[in-house]
């Protein structure tokens, strides 16, 4: 991970200087304007001033006040930009480590987790970087000139500003702490709020015989209120916090002036002019705002940790072994399973001892009780897990060391339900794969029986894919003419008529029937085995 981070900052190394010098800049058109000022207010109390001096440094001081939003803005941008590319570099980098990954991790890791990584957890990393780190440091920069220039016009003041500043930013955390926790428990109880009510419409019927109206009108209550506790915390904290850094800061500066009055010693350490009085108010009243800030950043640092370190475990994984790929054997048999055994994880082995061999051209049913790993065989057969113990050959070679290039020309797998990439009706067949060309998906597509409805589209083949153009027998036709279009050897079918009523069954029958002409086919499909015969294989029967 450090890596990417180097390699981004090296990458744009330009960038990075404009960023720095934005930052610089920043920080001087912020410091600069009071000092402009106190020399405008010494200079009229005095009397004794040129014109066009002082009109200088008048234009000046409204320049500097425009240019600060400016520089601000450019500041801001910069850092935004810079933070985005630091993410599109560890997203890069992800989606290359996800590809290395074996199957064996998606097992143990849920999508939504992955997922959750992959959006939330880089998004925190963002964070970090533009309202973390990045701004943390130009916010203690400018705390720090800020000081740097109330200690040379003003040493007590200096002094008075060290010592309240710590305690004022003490305040600060107490009062952002009890108002993120406040927004936290708000969340919290508006997503149960949320969550009850489709529980509540989908169970309107239960709830009205049961008559639990009451018991869900509580439930409700509770939430609600939970959420109006929340938020009355939240505005309290908001209300109190602005008027007690204002009355501190009206403190700090009355402090400031009567102690520059009170004995000629005292003012000899706070050195007042009239033009310093003012341009320390507005330092005083400057100096609040990146204390604030601090703490937000502190914040989102903290947040950022956890995210960091989840990342650090995904980089942590071990990634699948790249083997040689091997070159199917065509005088080989399609498919050879010796003495497999398989579970997932630590758990118990699903199968023992389950041998098959089929010869080309013959059609297989794989048959056993719910549970007993036939839809696991199939994936053991695609190389997608390695057999614990035993072996898998696929014309010769091992299923998982299968060159990408020819895995579509070995396979095609059709699933239970059918599952769209984002894309036109024709990429739902190629999977944008540059080789299928136009007649191939003719002839899957008439194959299957679905070429008149695809002509039938408003742009053909090239229309945009929607779920809705589609009913779910025809999207599970167009699966088994996005199996076949390369033409496979070894077809494989896993209950794909499972949730189809039987009229649209007998028409994906067949699809199938057609598809399975001169291949051969291993099937989870008792239907087909009624319709074509073929062999009946058990697993789950020889367990130990
Ligand atoms: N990703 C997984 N992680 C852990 N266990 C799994 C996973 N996938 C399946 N299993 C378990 O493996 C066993 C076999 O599942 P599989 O889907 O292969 O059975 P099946 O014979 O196809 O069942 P069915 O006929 O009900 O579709 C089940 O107990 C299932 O819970």
């Amino acid at each position: 991970m450090r890596n990417i981070f180097w390699q981004t900052l090296k990458k744009n190394g330009l960038l990075l200087v404009i960023l720095i010098a934005a930052i610089i800049a920043s920080i001087a058109v912020g410091v600069t304007p009071p000092l402009i000022l106190q020399y405008i207010v010494d200079s009229l109390v005095s009397g004794s001033f040129s014109a066009y001096p002082l009109l200088t440094a008048g234009i000046l001081y409204f320049a500097l006040n425009a240019g600060s939003g400016l520089v601000d803005a450019l500041k801001e941008t910069l850092i935004t930009v810079f933070g985005q590319k630091i993410t599109h570099g560890l997203r890069s980098a992800m989606c290359q480590r996800l590809d290395e990954l074996p199957a064996a991790y998606f097992v143990s890791h849920e999508a939504g987790a992955v997922t959750s990584l992959f959006v939330n957890d880089v998004d925190t990393l963002e964070n970090l970087f533009d309202s973390g780190v990045v701004s943390m440091i130009a916010d203690a920069f400018t705390i720090l000139s800020i000081l740097v220039v109330v200690f040379h016009l003003s040493l007590g003041l200096g002094i008075l500003l060290c010592i309240c500043l710590p305690l004022l930013f003490i305040l600060t955390r107490y009062f952002q702490k009890r108002m993120l926790q406040a927004q936290r428990d708000n969340r919290i109880a508006v997503g149960r709020t949320n969550e009850l009510i489709p529980e509540t419409v989908h169970n309107i019927r239960t709830i009205h015989t049961c008559q639990q109206e009451r018991y869900l009108r509580q439930r409700y209550g509770r939430t609600i209120r939970a959420s109006f506790d929340a938020m009355e915390r939240s505005n309290f904290c908001d209300s109190i916090y602005s008027p007690i850094i204002i009355t501190s800061c009206t403190v700090i500066i009355c402090l400031m002036m009567a102690l520059s009055v009170s004995s000629p010693s005292l003012q000899e350490i706070f050195g007042m002019t009239v033009g310093s009085v003012v341009a320390l108010i507005a330092y005083v009243r400057r100096i609040f705002s990146p204390l604030e800030s601090i703490g937000m950043e502190i914040q989102n640092i903290q947040s950022a940790v956890a995210g960091i370190g989840r990342l650090k475990d995904f980089f942590a994984e071990p990634i699948q072994e790249r083997k040689e790929p091997e070159v199917p054997d065509a005088a080989a048999a399609p498919l050879v399973i010796d003495d497999a055994a398989f579970g997932y994880g630590r758990e118990k082995d699903i199968f023992r001892h389950f041998s098959l061999t089929v010869a080309a051209g013959e059609m297989v049913t794989i048959t056993g009780r719910t549970g007993a790993g036939k839809s696991t065989l199939f994936k053991l057969i695609l190389g997608l897990y390695q057999p614990r113990e035993g072996q898998v050959r696929i014309f010769g070679c091992d299923p998982s060391r299968l060159a990408p290039a020819v895995r579509r020309q070995v396979f095609g797998y059709v699933e239970q339900q059918f599952h769209a990439i984002s894309g036109t009706v024709a990429d739902q067949i190629s999977l944008k794969d540059p080789r299928v060309t136009a007649g191939a998906m003719e002839k899957a597509l008439h194959l299957v029986g679905l070429w008149d409805t695809c002509c039938a589209l408003p742009q053909g083949l090239d229309t945009p894919f929607r779920p809705e153009l589609f009913s779910r027998g025809q999207s599970q036709l167009l699966s088994i003419a996005r199996a076949v279009v390369m033409n496979p050897q070894i077809l494989l079918f896993d209950e794909i008529t499972a949730n189809l009523d039987s009229l649209t069954e007998s028409q994906v029958l067949q699809a199938l029937q057609a598809a399975a002409k001169d291949r051969t086919v291993l099937s989870i499909s008792h239907r087909l085995y009624e319709a074509q015969g073929g062999r009946r294989v058990v697993i789950g029967e020889t367990e130990a």
